[in-house]
């Protein structure tokens, strides 16, 4: 016979979709408060003190700790057929590891090969992508041959496929380089689309030339991968990339900064009011190139990556003080895992070992410990550069980059007091080494809260697959695009609406809708708050909630599954004026 079913009575029945983050000190880019966060169905529904909120919702108490947005990570590479090998992280264990480490949305790159489509290339990744991802996604385009084809397939991407973001090579010859009349194209492309130009910065036929002159020498070994290009050949080329993009007035951000004279070039350009952005890295942060010359292959292979990691130390300290000046705006990881079997392809030769380093885990901790706890930057800048910046140029926030009404649920509980040492012995990547081995470091995402399900609960990570959604990113981000666009151009595009973080009484004023004034009561449906008030639900800006494209959205559950909940679909984040989210993405 069947064991009777115990009833709970429904006023004790937890919510799973509802939650109440009490007591925590809530960090944005723009400063920090004390008070509650409550969410419902994957959203920030109310902010502030004595909330009103329904029976049956679970309560976590984050005294003592901060409230992050969660870090969105601008740049990794999963499942990248990449010199001959397929970088080791998946979707899934690469989102995995990111949530781990407090990052609740990545963004990763399709690159074609020469010839081959941007839009097949894209679809094999949404493939790839959809059912794997355990937190929210986009997708940046390479561009790595040049033809009307490409840019008209650019223009798909951009207009029908929710890719607003196109990464040019000037290094990887013969393989994914481009040449300067094609990068001109591509950023003359950009611009005219409103898409975000995005370079890597090395000059490829120098690399060539001074590899061949190593190698007959008989610098085989890893320590040749630096000195085939020193900083001058990452400056100069991101010097020509800013130069290039200023000819055709297009906005260039510019991935993997990883010297002292390419973050002063990116400094430079800044300081004559030139929109470029810079990303630092995890890896150049958290560590240095000299273990590229250990005797020790697997160690020196596991930290070759490009631009290569500096062999002077004072690099990452140099890197640091520029995201603390705001020369450089953003941090990723460039995570790009080979294990050391992988690595072992380039033993003899040095140009020859496929480069990519792990920190898609490890980038919220290592930038936190390198800046907010050595005293560089606050808990706001970190915000920053972790997290809002990379969605305001993305055009993602404040959906995403912010804890404020009708964001995202995502949001990490960070405890500055307790520390943890980095091992690939406990991360969750897929290599056998990590780069940041043994690395002390302060603050631990204790609670990771990816759209609203807690993912990483009281330390034990609870993913699961499928969760995770595609987001459209939408042309002319107004963080990019407002010191350049033209009036018409801004036509095209919705203003970014203020964050607002109002105390609980200020958040019921904005319900009522003309009532009395008592408190609202707590909707099933989401709230879309912004202080433009001239957004409307089907104006301008509106966050078109309800509109996620059910197709393809199978769901599976990993062996930490903690529930059943589904989330499938995509999001659409503040679509330009007048384009529908029409279901194509
Ligand atoms: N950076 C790196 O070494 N590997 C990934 C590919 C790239 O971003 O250039
Ligand atoms: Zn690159
Ligand atoms: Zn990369």
């Amino acid at each position: 016979m069947a064991a009777p079913v115990k009833k709970v009575p429904i006023h004790l029945q937890s919510s799973q979709n509802r939650l109440l983050i009490k007591n925590g000190k809530i960090v944005n880019a723009t400063g920090m408060q004390d008070g509650d966060v409550f969410v419902e169905d994957g959203i920030i529904k109310q902010i502030g003190t004595n909330l009103i909120i329904p029976g049956g919702t679970r309560v976590i108490d984050a005294r003592g700790r901060y409230l992050l947005p969660g870090g969105i990570d601008p740049h990794v590479h999963f499942s990248f057929e990449f010199m001959g090998q397929t970088s080791a992280d998946d979707f899934y264990q690469g989102t995995k590891a990111a949530i781990s480490g407090g990052t609740t949305m990545i963004i990763d790159f399709a690159i074609p090969k020469k010839k081959e489509s941007l839009l097949e290339q894209y679809d094999k990744y949404r493939l790839m992508a959809d059912d794997k991802v355990c937190c929210d996604y986009a997708l940046h385009c390479g561009i790595t041959w040049w033809s009307d084809k490409v840019k008209q397939e650019m223009e798909i991407l951009c207009k029908e496929r929710g890719v607003n973001s196109f990464k040019a090579f000037m290094a990887y010859k013969d393989d994914l380089m481009i040449r300067d009349d094609e990068l001109y194209k591509m950023f003359e492309t950009c611009r005219q689309l409103g898409a975000v130009a995005m370079v890597h910065a090395e000059n490829g036929d120098i690399i060539v030339e001074n590899s061949k002159k190593l190698l007959s020498k008989g610098v085989k070994g890893p320590e040749g991968h630096e000195q085939s290009r020193p900083e001058e050949v990452e400056a100069e080329a991101t010097n020509r990339a800013c130069v290039i993009a200023k000819q055709v007035n297009c906005p260039l951000y510019v991935v993997h900064v990883m010297s002292k004279e390419a973050g002063d070039v990116i400094s430079k350009y800044r300081e004559q009011g030139w929109p470029v952005y810079g990303e630092a890295l995890a890896a150049g942060l958290g560590t240095d190139g000299r273990p590229c010359c250990s005797s020790n292959y697997g160690l020196a292979a596991a930290h070759i990556m490009s631009p290569p990691l500096r062999s002077d130390p004072a690099t990452k300290e140099r890197l640091m003080d520029l995201l603390a000046s705001d020369g450089l705006q953003v941090t990723g990881s460039d995570n790009c895992t080979f294990s050391s079997k992988q690595k072992a392809v380039g033993q003899n030769d040095f140009s020859k070992i496929p480069n990519g380093v792990n920190g898609v885990e490890d980038r919220m901790s290592v930038v936190w410990e390198k800046g907010v706890q050595s005293g560089k930057i606050t808990p706001p800048r970190f915000v920053e550069i972790t997290s809002t910046n990379a969605a305001k140029i993305f055009n993602l926030y404040p959906s995403k980059g912010a804890i404020g009404l009708g964001s995202d649920a995502d949001i990490v509980i960070w405890n500055p007091n307790k520390t943890r040492v980095i091992s690939a012995k406990t991360h969750h990547q897929a290599t056998d080494i990590n780069i940041f081995e043994g690395m002390e470091c302060h603050g631990v995402p204790e609670y990771v809260i990816v759209s609203g399900r807690v993912c990483v609960d009281d330390g034990e990570l609870k993913v699961v697959q499928g969760h995770g959604r595609f987001n459209p990113t939408p042309l002319y981000p107004p963080t990019v695009y407002d010191s350049l666009a033209t009036e018409a151009e801004k036509a095209n595009y919705a203003p970014l609406p203020d964050l607002i973080t109002e105390t609980a009484d200020q958040v019921s004023q904005l319900h009522v809708n003309g009532s009395n004034g008592d408190a609202a009561p707590i909707s099933p449906s989401p709230i879309t708050v912004f202080s433009d008030q001239t957004n409307t639900p089907t104006g301008k800006g509106a966050r078109q909630e309800g509109q996620r494209n059910l197709q393809g959205s199978s769901f599976s559950i990993s062996s930490e599954v903690g529930d059943t909940s589904k989330r499938s679909g995509i999001r659409v984040h503040n679509p330009p004026g007048g384009r529908s989210s029409g279901g194509f993405w």
